[in-house]
């Protein structure tokens, strides 16, 4: 049985420094670590302490608090057949939560993939937003397209640009969105963090998927260049004056930035 359905523990939170015992449940609360995951007792903090999986668990959990519908599970499904690395459920919703936040009428994404991260952006956008997506590769785009359609998107929601990043996004209006979302080519980072500080309205968010790359940005070994353009990435939007950083530890590390 998978980790979302097995029997639950129920985290038991207690006013007073008694004893923590976790109390075991067998009904149908998916979602929960199972009794055989390690439960340990917090120190106490103020008046409250709260028993916990371990980290891992709750990481897993909280990337999949927001159930994906069968359009996502197509689109992901067409993603892993063409070998492309999806957001993860978790940091789909954060998109959608960000581009709710805003109020995003006009979002701009680098890498459309198979439509993953489009449904979840388009979800939190207004009614009459429109999603505009870049990716070098057409046929991906023609599976998301697909993917908008089964979601119930109206074609109109979506503007599909062939072509590779740098050569489509100097043609987009300066301050005409609202978010821009960039899960393209590692290699290329800053010039989309340049691009995007264009593109962006003041108090528009730029976000960047992947940056942890697998632990690669932390680990001190020696690492590919890829690793070294992101952790400049990461230098570039905390150091800038224009920019109100936070690096959430959703899915691979989603950067986001607003531009002040
Ligand atoms: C990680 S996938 C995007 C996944 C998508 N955001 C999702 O969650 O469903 C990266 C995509 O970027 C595209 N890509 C790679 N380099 C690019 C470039 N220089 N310009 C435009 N697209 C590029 C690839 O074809 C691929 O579809």
């Amino acid at each position: 049985m998978g980790l979302w359905c097995r029997p639950a523990v129920r985290a038991v939170i207690h006013p007073s420094p008694r004893p923590l015992t976790p109390s075991l449940t067998r009904g149908p609360i998916c979602g929960f670590p199972g009794p055989t995951d390690t439960v340990t007792a917090r120190q106490p903090r103020g008046q409250e302490r709260a028993i916990t999986a371990n980290r891992q668990t709750s990481w897993a959990f909280a990337d999949a608090f927001v159930a994906e519908d069968e359009a996502l599970l197509w689109a992901r499904e067409r993603a892993r057949d063409a070998g492309v690395r999806s957001v993860s459920p978790g940091a789909g919703a954060a998109l959608r939560l960000l581009a709710a936040t805003v109020d995003a009428k006009a979002v701009a994404e680098i890498g459309t993939g198979t439509g993953v991260s489009g449904i979840h952006l388009l979800h939190g956008m207004r009614p009459d937003g429109v999603l505009t997506t870049v990716d070098s590769e057409p046929e991906r785009q023609q599976l998301a397209r697909m993917a908008f359609r089964a979601a119930g998107f109206a074609g109109n929601r979506a503007r599909f640009i062939p072509g590779r990043a740098l050569d489509v996004l100097p043609r987009l209006a300066d301050g005409g969105y609202d978010l821009v979302f960039c899960d393209g080519d590692r290699m290329e980072c800053l010039d989309y963090l340049a691009e995007s500080l264009r593109l962006l309205r003041p108090g528009g968010l730029v976000c960047f998927e992947g940056v942890l790359f697998d632990g690669r940005t932390v680990d001190s070994g020696p690492q590919p260049v890829e690793v070294l353009r992101l952790r400049e990435l990461l230098r570039a939007v905390r150091e800038s004056q224009e920019l109100v950083p936070s690096l959430l530890p959703v899915g691979d590390g989603l950067l986001c930035a607003v531009k002040r």
